[in-house]
């Protein structure tokens, strides 16, 4: 219940807020483990189980306490969703909870509570409401999607796909590696995780994928250690590939942490040449290092410091940026509408706002990057969106007010697999795929001779 309030005050869900109230409750690794699955499952089905639990209140949810609304969740999830705890004690814990917080709520809503939760448990499940009148609610409902998102998909692109949107932003994501080839390769990986009775399959696009059956505790894995692989979604291993980036070549990671997509390019380039990891924020290039350790990659730079600052008129003499790229990659901060199935809490704190805000950052970023690059040098920009205004019209407008790139098709650089996610244009789109992939964007642009 501390996690979820903690979410519902900073918007923030991590590793950092689960460490903060598993260490003030002292909770061991078991129960650390139960109150994430909790957290996340309350925030993915946040709007269906406010749906449910609304058909049995005579007041709505959403006027509530965010106490009791937080209560009521964590026990509707704990009946609707999970199989392991009794729905007697589930109910229980949560009339305790809340009687527990009658002096901070003002009056004892425990007998509220408790009326809700057994009239979930005894009610029949009901009919979803019928997309024919209103495709919006149903939608929103049915995958609990906030419905500004739901609508702005079906104005966008119909019911029909914004409800394969929708289905792909509820579902629990595989857990997916990237093979470190500059360690080993997919087939040994594959024997080594075999050999320890754990269940993968090559993915069907990356070439240097594999899909684990089950989800279990990464650092367990044999291999984790020494730096065999390094956990990546399947169309996150994509975008490195379309840099073509060769040994000894010279590029530019301009928002690198934590390093997933610079660790790849260093992979690709074998470890020889150069790779400048820049990011904002300090700490989390920490982290880009602490995984070139892990991973074995010797040909990073880090660079702490927001990008549009250090492009700046000062660029002629600066020891790391002066010297022209020949490959950059722009994976740009975004409204990560994209794994929202990776991150449910951003469902409930995104809004339309967020979308616009990040599509300025974009733009400038992309400004500054591009003039980092030697004439004939490849940039490539992604963003874990498929908002227009965060993917090809960022490209569109960077074309036509800058005529010296021209955007140049990513096909040839994809593996065989990956080409039905080619767009017209020549971008990738992992939108419509049916791989469980994440729903990415990437375009390649070229700056001229
Ligand atoms: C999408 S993440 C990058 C993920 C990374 N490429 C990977 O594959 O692991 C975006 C990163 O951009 C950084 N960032 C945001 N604004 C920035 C700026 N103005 N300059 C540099 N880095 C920035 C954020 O701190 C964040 O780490």
């Amino acid at each position: 219940m501390r996690a979820l309030l903690a979410i519902d005050t900073a918007g923030m869900l991590g590793d950092d807020l689960f460490d903060q109230v598993s260490s003030r409750e002292a909770l061991d690794l078991r129960d650390r483990a139960f109150m994430v699955e909790l957290v996340r499952g309350v925030l993915r089905y946040r709007a269906t189980l406010d749906w449910r639990l609304g058909l049995l209140s005579d007041r709505r949810i959403t006027k509530l306490p965010t106490l009791v609304q937080t209560i009521l969740r964590l026990g509707a999830y704990q009946l609707l969703y999970l199989d392991r705890v009794p729905d007697s004690a589930a109910v229980n814990e949560s009339v305790q909870m809340t009687k527990q917080q009658s002096r901070r709520l003002g009056r004892d809503w425990s007998g509220f509570v408790n009326a809700v939760l057994r009239a979930l448990l005894r009610s029949p499940e009901p009919a979803w409401p019928d997309a024919g009148s209103d495709p919006v609610v149903a939608l929103a409902v049915r995958y609990s999607c906030p419905a500004w998102l739901v609508e702005r998909w079906c104005r966008r692109l119909g019911a029909e796909r914004a409800e394969v949107l929708c289905r792909a932003s509820v579902e629990a994501p595989p857990l997916t590696l990237r093979v470190n080839t500059l360690r080993t390769s997919r087939s040994a990986l594959l024997a080594d995780l075999a050999a320890a009775q754990v269940e993968a399959n090559p993915t069907s696009v990356s070439e240097v994928g594999l899909q684990l059956s089950r989800s279990c505790a990464v650092i367990d894995l044999p291999g984790y250690a020494e730096g065999r692989f390094y956990v990546e979604d399947e169309a996150g291993q994509l975008i490195p590939l379309l840099l073509d980036v060769q040994p000894g070549q010279r590029a530019l990671d301009a928002c690198a942490a934590p390093g997933g997509k610079a660790t790849h390019l260093a992979a690709l380039m074998e470890n020889q040449g150069e790779i400048v990891a820049v990011d904002r924020v300090s700490s989390r290039l920490d982290l880009v290092m602490a995984n070139c350790r892990r991973l074995g990659v010797k040909i990073l730079t880090p660079l702490a410091g927001d990008l549009r600052a250090l492009v700046g008129a000062e660029i002629a003499s600066h020891p790391m940026l002066s010297r022209p790229f020949d490959r950059i990659l722009l994976d740009a901060p975004c409204s990560g509408l994209g794994v929202l199935r990776r991150h449910p809490e951003g469902k409930w704190y995104k809004t339309p706002e967020s979308i616009a805000q990040h599509r300025r950052m974009q733009v400038e970023l992309l400004a500054v990057t591009s003039r980092l690059l030697r004439p004939g040098g490849v940039l490539v920009y992604s963003a874990c969106s498929i908002e227009p205004e965060e993917t090809e019209s960022i490209i569109d407008e960077f074309c036509q007010a800058h005529h010296q790139f021209q955007r140049e098709s990513i096909a040839p650089w994809l593996p065989p697999a990956g080409l039905p996610f080619v767009t017209p244009r020549g971008d990738l789109s992992t939108m419509a795929n049916s791989k469980r992939m994440d729903l990415f964007f990437a375009a390649r642009v070229r700056r001229s001779e």
